[in-house]
């Protein structure tokens, strides 16, 4: 059983091995307003309890803690949007071209290294070894840390630990490319992933012959069907969509620039 709204609200991590480049491609996204939350800023933040892995130089945290922590900090932008998208009067089309303003996506973008830990949907940042290798010798790592880190990238780490975890993974090398051209391709990503995934919504509301919820002025009314729940002032609805929807094996799609046709996601 999984909690959804309609329209959807996604989390979606931003994630890869360190210096592939998360931190400076979500400070773009942020300058043009998506809403991004720095998990180990939070972490620090909200207090959640860490050890420290002397030998290993890394930080070990309370994940049931975090992931506590995310979902409500996740509820109270989502509210913020659903405020927000009451205020007009959407069809599906106008609703659509409202969220292509990055401010109005009802998206939050997880960046961190483990934010594919706390989200279903992935897109994650690639960098060939050996340019990894030189962006992490610079920040004056140790040699074991930076051995470490190029090999767990050379062997896709944290992409396998994405297939684990998320249903939807979607890949980009920016060995080659600028930073800004990275950000491009995260923003190109997460426009046509947050359409694709209001259209299955819609489509799987359709087809289970409940009520299509009203994105007007009136509110979202719950479909039937569902099991309205509220959390922090905001609605969700309870259905059994995941299990519905669940792809059998996780997608994985390779980011090509200028050539992903990304209309072949919508069943
Ligand atoms: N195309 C590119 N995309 C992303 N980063 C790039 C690119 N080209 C160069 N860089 C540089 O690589 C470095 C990546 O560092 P950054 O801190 O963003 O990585 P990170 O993945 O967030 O690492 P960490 O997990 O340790 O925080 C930056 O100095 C950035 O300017």
């Amino acid at each position: 059983m999984c909690i959804h709204s309609f329209p959807p609200f996604l989390t979606v991590a931003l994630t890869g091995t360190p210096g592939t480049g998360k931190t400076q491609v979500s400070k773009l996204l942020e300058k043009d307003g998506y809403s991004v939350l720095h998990l180990t800023e939070f972490i620090a933040e909200c207090n959640i309890s860490v050890e420290r892995d002397v030998e290993r130089d890394c930080n070990i945290v309370d994940m049931d803690a975090l992931e506590e922590a995310v979902l409500s900090f996740q509820n109270k932008i989502r509210g913020g949007f659903e405020r927000k998208i009451k205020e007009h009067n959407f069809s599906d089309e106008a609703f659509l071209q409202f969220t292509r303003d990055p401010k109005n996506l009802p998206m939050l973008i997880i960046e961190s290294h483990m934010a594919h830990c706390l989200c279903d949907l992935a897109v994650v940042l690639r960098s060939h070894p050996t340019v990894l290798k030189e962006r992490l010798d610079a920040r004056g790592y140790s040699e074991r840390k930076v051995h470490e880190n190029v090999m767990s990238e050379a062997i896709d780490v944290v992409l396998c630990d994405c297939y684990d975890y998320c249903r939807r993974v979607y890949e980009i090398d920016n060995s080659s490319l600028k930073l800004s051209e990275t950000a491009d391709c995260v923003k190109e990503i997460v426009h046509a992933l947050y359409e694709d995934e209001f259209l299955k919504f819609r489509s799987y509301l359709s087809k289970n012959g409940e009520n299509i919820p009203d994105l007007t002025g009136g509110g979202t009314e719950p479909p039937s069907g569902l099991t309205v729940v509220e959390e922090e002032g905001v609605v969700i609805y309870e259905s059994d969509y995941d299990d519905a929807m669940d792809e059998t094996h996780p997608v994985l799609i390779k980011y090509v620039p200028g050539k992903n046709d990304w209309s072949n996601l919508v069943d």
